[in-house]
């Protein structure tokens, strides 16, 4: 199989000694191309941490992290700002929009900041797709949240990267604004094959998913194909997580 982004026995330790927090302990997971994964897990089990390394944002304290054919281990900072800017995407709770600029400037800003050129065709063609055509010439304050999260969505597709990261991204969205932008990021996936890999602690979020990766205490406990809110809901109330 071959995967989009792969962990090999990813382990990290913060701190050391004994405030040592094992955040991660020999996680193995492989995500391939056009798949939606959704990441749950009580509070401090991990996800974030899983989600950074996996991202190149964190360094694992040992393992390897595998993105198309790199290995992320052993790379200096330069180099991974490098291969997040141009081959990874990121969609965050807060949006991170830059409220001087307009929102295709927000869309291209991946690009100008690698040092490469706007595909105008490609610009319009995901503009459409998350539904933002008329709204280009607009700042961040002038859009509903859902609109500013379309924009951040849009930004990082923009570079045609191998993989989306989200981190909560409806977690700052009311219910039916969540529910549209998630049908666009499963669009994204089954519209355009781009690979998903989303932290959530929602379970009707983590239902748009195909799979649903669950942790606990640093571990990968459990995995569940073609998930739906009750089941997941269900599973993580197994795992303590509401308690
Ligand atoms: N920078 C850090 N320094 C020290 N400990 C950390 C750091 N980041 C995370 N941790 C610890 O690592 C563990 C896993 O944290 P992580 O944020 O990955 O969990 P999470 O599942 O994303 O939690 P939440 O759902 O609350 O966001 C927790 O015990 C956390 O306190």
């Amino acid at each position: 199989m071959t995967y989009v982004v792969s962990l090999d026995a990813v382990s990290k330790v913060y701190g050391r000694g004994q405030g040592a927090v094992a955040a991660l302990r020999e996680v193995s997971a492989g995500f391939t191309q056009g798949s939606f994964t959704a990441v749950m897990g009580p509070s401090g089990s991990g996800k974030s941490t899983l989600l950074h390394c996996a991202a190149g944002l964190d360094t694992p304290t040992s393992g390897s992290v595998r993105l198309g054919g790199t290995e992320l281990a052993g790379m200096n900072e330069t180099r991974l700002t490098e291969l997040r800017r141009r081959r990874v995407g990121f969609v965050f709770q807060a949006f991170n929009l830059v409220s001087s600029l307009t929102v295709a400037e927000n869309i291209t800003l991946p690009l100008r900041l690698a040092g490469a050129g706007v595909d105008r065709a490609w610009l319009e063609e995901i503009v459409k797709r998350v539904g933002l055509a008329g709204r280009t010439g607009h700042r961040p304050a002038q859009l509903s949240g859902g609109q500013q999260q379309r924009v951040a969505i849009a930004r990082a597709l923009v570079t045609r990267p191998e993989v989306v990261f989200g981190d909560e991204p409806t977690g700052a969205l009311d219910t039916m604004t969540a529910r549209d932008v998630l049908t666009l990021l499963r669009e994204v996936v089954s519209g355009m094959g781009q690979t998903v890999v989303m932290v959530t602690h929602d379970p009707v979020a983590a239902s748009y998913a195909d799979t649903v990766l669950f942790l606990a205490d640093g571990r990968i406990v459990d995995e569940m194909t073609d998930p739906t809110s009750d089941k997941v809901a269900e599973r993580m109330t197994r795992l303590g997580a509401w308690n």
